[in-house]
């Protein structure tokens, strides 16, 4: 009788548990937490389902709600229960570039959407992240980048053989599938050692360019729904996400290939051979399911970030012809510069690229930065009222989308205009710092002409800045140098193709355009000028 009674009591008292639960939820969230006074709307401080509601249902429109909040809300905006957004540029490196003795790490449940929890972009805490980047480094400086040059340009002539086989045929040709063609033979090269040459094959390299986009495209749904990833390695291979996993399956086939052979003295180590044999490095950093993630990561970032770069840069000096023109003119009067370092100091060429960069937006996702240890205090210089103090494991971020569209600095945001990262004050050769972004933070290159363009270099995120600065940066900007250059020698025409493809649409992690988009397509008409 009584253990009838007290079974009868359960459903009840669970009942009241999950009310006492959730209202303890709604109060803290909503009223008691040291981030309630912070602008937002209150469905976002309360709950993820808001931002599950933008990214899945609408979809992948996050960033652009994110967009909307902060001309609702102002400069810093609540979008999660513990998650603030913060449009300022002058903050930006606070989150992301605090300098020593500040910790910033990663929040480990943006790792679920790439799920390359054990690569270098997956490392949760800045000293784990540390020895993963030290171990990398010595393959991206610039120079060990322009060792590269003679591989870049031969796979810059075997696109222009591209070029001049569809100038016979009269066929379409698809530059998102050559470019993504190109920077993966690079990138694999670099990485493994071997060139598989893609390039050689259009239908593949189109099979691979679609299988990197439907893996993106899953991004927000694993984001959300963590298990589902888990779930996916419980059943027999292929079930489900067959692309994503037979992306997976050849870059590990790649690692096992290298792990599967002795250090040779006499060969060029590759990225990957240098994990192996890296001495200094522990046994479990160099296992085979911690370097399949790190060569997915790679071999991801090194192809799909710079082949969207190269493909918003080659619409536009085809949809623009006087960009183009102006693009030639400056070619021809620099003739003796072939080299990607030679071609990177051009500056029209520079601001062709940059301006890519800054329309394709890195990463279009949150990438948001968790301080461990420290309360983080934004005060607006010029309005007191908005100071704001966000507690040691807040999640803080600043968009990309936000800031490449700012009013103040880029007028015209969507308009693609090279000229707005040109200075008066130019080398007077007409070439401009290798890096301009690192020459002007130990504080080259200031007067009062060129201080707007020298605001919108540190304002660029796209490849982010701090520790965790895109570590492929210098290879990316060497590849577009040296194609866009080869480009230029061809007289191409857009077809079927029209902004909307290159047009920042939805956020899957990184950029998409229209959904259904086949990418940039062109006719070859010939060299240019024959
Ligand atoms: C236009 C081209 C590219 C863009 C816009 C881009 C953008 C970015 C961004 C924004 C990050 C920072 C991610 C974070 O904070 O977690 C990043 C990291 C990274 N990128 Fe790139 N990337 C590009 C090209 C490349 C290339 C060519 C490679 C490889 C060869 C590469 C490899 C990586 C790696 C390994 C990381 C992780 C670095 C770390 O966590 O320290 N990227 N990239």
């Amino acid at each position: 009788m009584a253990v009838a009674l007290s079974l009868s009591l359960i459903p009840g008292t669970s009942l009241l548990v999950v009310i006492g639960y959730l209202t303890y939820l709604i109060l803290w969230r909503c009223f008691l937490s040291p981030l309630a006074r912070i602008p937002g709307p209150k469905l976002a401080a309360l709950t993820y389902w808001y931002e599950c509601y933008f990214d899945i249902v609408q979809p992948a429109q996050y960033a652009f709600k994110i967009k909307a909040l902060h001309q609702k809300y102002g400069r810093v905006v609540r979008i999660g229960p513990n998650d603030v957004s913060i449009a300022d540029p002058d903050f930006f490196n606070t989150i992301y570039a605090p300098g020593p003795g500040h910790k910033r790490d990663k929040n480990p449940k943006h790792n679920r959407a790439l799920g390359v929890n054990s690569s270098i972009g997956g490392s949760v805490s800045q000293e784990l992240h540390r020895k993963r980047r030290e171990a990398l480094n010595p393959f991206f400086s610039p120079q060990r980048i322009h060792r590269l040059d003679s591989h870049l340009t031969s796979k810059a002539a075997q696109v222009e053989n591209l070029f001049a086989e569809a100038t016979e045929s009269g066929e379409a040709v698809n530059l998102s599938d050559v470019y993504f063609a190109f920077c993966s033979d690079i990138v694999h090269e670099y990485c493994f050692g071997n060139d598989p040459n893609l390039l050689n094959d259009m239908h593949l390299a189109s099979t691979r360019r679609n299988n990197v986009a439907s893996v993106l495209g899953r991004v927000k749904i694993m984001f959300h729904f963590g298990w589902i990833r888990t779930l996916m390695g419980l059943l027999p291979p292929g079930t489900i996400a067959r692309d994503m996993m037979m992306f997976r399956r050849r870059v590990r086939t790649a690692v096992d290939q290298v792990l599967a052979y002795e250090p040779s003295p006499e060969k060029m180590p590759s990225i990957f051979t240098h994990l192996r044999d890296d001495a200094e490095l522990p046994a479990a950093e160099k296992s085979a399911q911690r370097l399949e993630d790190e060569a997915v990561l790679m071999t991801m970032a090194g192809t799909y970030s710079p082949m969207l770069s190269l493909v918003a840069a080659q619409y536009h000096l085809l949809a623009r012809p006087e960009i183009m023109t102006k693009l030639r003119i400056e070619l021809a009067a620099h003739g003796s510069a072939t080299t990607a370092a030679q071609l990177e100091r051009l500056p029209y060429l520079s601001a062709i690229v940059q301006e890519a960069h800054r329309l394709t937006f890195g990463l279009t996702g949150r990438n948001p930065r968790v301080c461990p240890d420290e309360t983080i205090v934004y005060a607006h210089n010029k309005d007191p009222g908005q100071t704001y103090a966000f507690p040691p494991g807040t999640s803080l971020s600043v968009s990309t989308l936000v800031i490449h569209t700012d009013e103040s600095l880029f007028p015209s945001p969507w308009h693609f205009d090279p000229d707005r990262w040109l200075t008066t004050t130019d080398d007077p050769n007409g070439l401009v710092p290798a890096d301009p972004v690192t020459n002007e933070e130990q504080g080259e290159e200031q007067d009062a002409t060129s201080s707007l363009v020298s605001r919108r270099r540190r304002s660029m995120l796209s490849f982010m800045r701090g520790p965790r600065i895109c570590i492929g940066r210098h290879l990316a900007n060497a590849e577009m140098a040296v194609l866009l250059a080869a480009m230029a020698r061809w007289n191409l025409e857009l077809f079927e193709t029209d902004e909307e493809d290159v047009r920042f649409k939805h956020d899957y992690h990184v950029m998409c355009p229209r959904l259904g988009s086949q990418g940039v397509r062109v006719k070859v008409k010939g060299k240019w000028g024959e």
